[in-house]
């Protein structure tokens, strides 16, 4: 399937992939990835199980050596001497982030602090920020699997990352609690801070990245914003249409010739699908029937919609 258009320039880009690949023998868990992200962006990953998410990640952190191909973040090669001075601008929650149950949340965060060299004083504020203040001195070995998942993007956290690698960070989060770390996203973003994030959940990100890449197989199969990858998809939206008396026969004689893909009607309202090139000659069909139009919804196709499409 052919990538999307909208991949930036990469030459002012603070993450860029050229060529990445890793073998592990046979398997290629990530073959031949290009791309860019860049600053003050919020970058969605995706892609099903297996798909080369995690090994992409680890590659672009540094942590694992490619098999081919150029990584540089900020400008440094990940595998030359200059990436250490970057390393300290990078914060990173790992898929399964390992924590020690005898600790505090707060004294967690400490030992993190030490690790990295930062300062431990801003750790207090860095609880509350995620939520977790009330908490700070209760042992880890009592939080849930969503208060270690704060614990962990608080830890990612230290030291004012610039650039954030977010392995699945709302895994085990309530709603709320997604909402909450999305808004503390884009307050990182609004900062200049570029966020690198991975999620199987489609709904949950697909009105919060800026733009993603699909990933299948090793491969990038789709890059651009959700709405660029709807349009190169070329999948049909629906109309949901309320109409007075419920006279269906009215929405089915003002569509007249237009090509609709299905028509459905149920719960007092008529479903119309239709291919995204005729959607103004619809709108301009329903509202020859005036008043009798008492509600228009038009239902662009979800993201995982779009997934389907280019992962399959
Ligand atoms: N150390 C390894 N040795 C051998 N194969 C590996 C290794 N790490 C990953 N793989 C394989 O590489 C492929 C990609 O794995 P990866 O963990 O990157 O996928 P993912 O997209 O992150 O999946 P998930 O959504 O399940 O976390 C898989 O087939 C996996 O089995």
């Amino acid at each position: 399937m052919q990538a999307a258009a909208e991949a930036p320039a990469s030459a002012g880009a603070v993450v860029r992939v050229r060529g990445a690949s890793k073998h592990y023998g046979a398997v290629r868990a990530v073959d031949g990835v290009d791309l860019a992200v860049q600053r003050g962006e919020l970058f969605g990953l995706i892609g099903h199980n297996g798909a080369g998410k995690s090994t992409l990640f680890k590659m672009m952190l540094g942590l694992i050596p490619a098999t081919a191909g150029e990584i540089a973040i900020d400008g440094a090669p990940v595998s030359g001497s200059g990436f250490r001075a970057v390393r300290r601008k990078i914060g990173y929650l790992p898929e399964n982030v390992v924590l020690y149950d005898n600790l505090t949340g707060l004294e967690t965060l400490h030992f993190f602090a030490k690790l990295k060299s930062v300062p431990a004083a801003g750790c207090g504020a860095l609880l509350e920020r995620v939520g977790l203040a009330h908490a700070a001195g209760r042992r880890v070995r009592e939080y849930s699997k969503g208060m270690r998942q704060r614990l962990g993007f608080a830890q990612a956290l230290l030291g004012r990352p610039q650039i954030l690698f977010l392995d699945e960070p709302t895994t085990g989060l309530d709603p709320e609690a997604i909402r909450e770390f999305y808004v503390i996203l884009r307050g990182l973003r609004a900062e200049g801070v570029t966020v690198i994030i991975t999620s199987h959940i489609l709904a949950e990100i697909q009105e919060r990245v800026d733009r993603l890449a699909i990933m299948a197989a090793g491969k990038v199969q789709a890059l651009g914003t959700v709405q660029a990858l709807r349009e190169a998809m070329d999948l049909p939206l629906w109309f949901d249409v309320r109409v007075a008396d419920s006279d269906f026969t009215a929405v089915r004689d003002a569509l007249g010739s237009l090509p609709v893909a299905a028509i459905e009607a149920h719960d007092g309202r008529v479903a119309v699908q239709v291919r995204r090139e005729s959607k103004m000659a619809v709108f301009a069909a329903l509202a020859t029937l005036g008043e009798r139009v008492l509600d228009l919804h038009v239902r662009e196709p979800s993201l995982e919609d779009v997934f389907f499409g280019f992962s399959d």
